[in-house]
């Protein structure tokens, strides 16, 4: 793990020493908004307007932040008007993120750069920061849009209608408080609530977080007991913002970060709602179990320091 300081890489592991061995996951840095005209967004500057070929979005396929991103552009008819680059699964220390094409990665298509921190400093020369995917490069102005995941989905979710025709709605008005208020809990402690217990280097900051990740998928069994899904029957991007995470829970998390209280398989209700989305025409193809798998388990070597890809386990929600 590193990051950039002043438009250099340096190679640091995250530091929890002054947070008590608490994981606390820095604001993205680039918070521009793609609206249909190109107005302003809820953040950041103007003049990203929806256009055909003129957005790109590097991705992992093992991030489940940027496999949001994916699963929207799948969705909403993105796929022919933003291209994509993929990096490599595996995510040294001395590199980060990079497009090593033995190792998983498609290349960097739109600058043939090794490193994703290239990118980063090919907007911002002197940037200081986590060098974080998914990134979403507007090839027009040669700048960053954005690279926070929340803010893109939004995007995606609208901002390109006129242009795909598709007006699927997954942030419909009407359920914007209750979306808004689930999306609160489950982002804490439940998305992040993996990595908090998976990086904490007390037992206190893992209990803490183990504790508060288990009480939420619980909370989460329980609702999917009353309605198929998290805000009633249809689909919203509260659902998907949580399967991100669940998708990867029993590969990865369980073991790797010590989540393992129970699997999502011991959930019946989260494995019925895990396997329904995970069949939703599309999105399966927006899901890598091999860069999943080995990214995390290669790549955190605090964690895992000799960088073995476990067997196991079987995924029900494959069969
Ligand atoms: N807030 C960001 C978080 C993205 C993020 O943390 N991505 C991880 C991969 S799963 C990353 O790139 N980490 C590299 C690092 O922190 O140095 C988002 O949701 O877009």
């Amino acid at each position: 793990m590193g990051q950039l300081i002043d438009g250099k890489w340096s190679t640091q592991w995250y530091d929890t020493s002054k947070s008590g061995g608490k994981f606390v996951r820095s604001q993205a840095g680039f918070r521009n908004w793609i609206t249909p005209d190109g107005s302003p967004g809820p953040s950041g500057e103007g003049g990203f307007a929806a256009e055909a070929d003129r957005y790109h979005l590097y991705v992992s396929l093992a991030c489940p932040w940027a496999h949001r991103t994916l699963i929207f552009r799948k969705l909403k008819e993105l796929e022919s008007l933003i291209s994509v680059s993929v990096v490599a699964h595996k995510m040294p220390d001395e590199t980060g993120w990079n497009f090593d094409k033995s190792e998983g990665s498609t290349g960097d298509a739109l600058f043939g750069r090794d490193n994703l921190w290239q990118v980063y400093t090919q907007a911002v020369p002197d940037y200081t920061g986590r060098v974080t995917v998914p990134l979403l490069w507007d090839k027009k102005t040669g700048t960053i849009v954005s690279n926070e995941s929340s803010e893109i989905i939004r995007m995606f979710n609208s901002a390109f209608n006129e242009l795909t025709g598709n007006t699927d709605d997954y942030y419909p008005e009407a359920l914007r408080p209750r979306i808004d208020e689930i999306n609160a809990r489950v982002y804490d402690d439940i998305n992040n609530g993996v990595y908090k217990s998976g990086f904490a280097t007390t037992q206190d900051a893992y209990d803490e977080a183990v504790t508060k990740l288990f009480d939420a998928l619980d909370w989460v069994e329980g609702l999917l007991g009353e309605t198929a899904y998290l805000t009633g029957d249809t689909i919203t991007e509260a659902d998907w913002r949580l399967f991100t995470t669940l998708v990867r829970f029993d590969a990865v998390y369980v073991g790797h970060f010590k989540c393992n209280r129970k699997r999502i398989a011991d959930y019946p209700n989260l494995s019925h709602y895990l396997k329904a989305l995970y069949e939703v025409p599309g999105v399966k193809e927006t899901v890598d179990l091999n860069h999943i798998r080995t990214h995390y388990h290669w790549s955190h070597t605090t964690i895992n320091p000799h960088r073995i890809v476990p067997i196991g386990p079987e995924l029900p929600f494959l069969d």
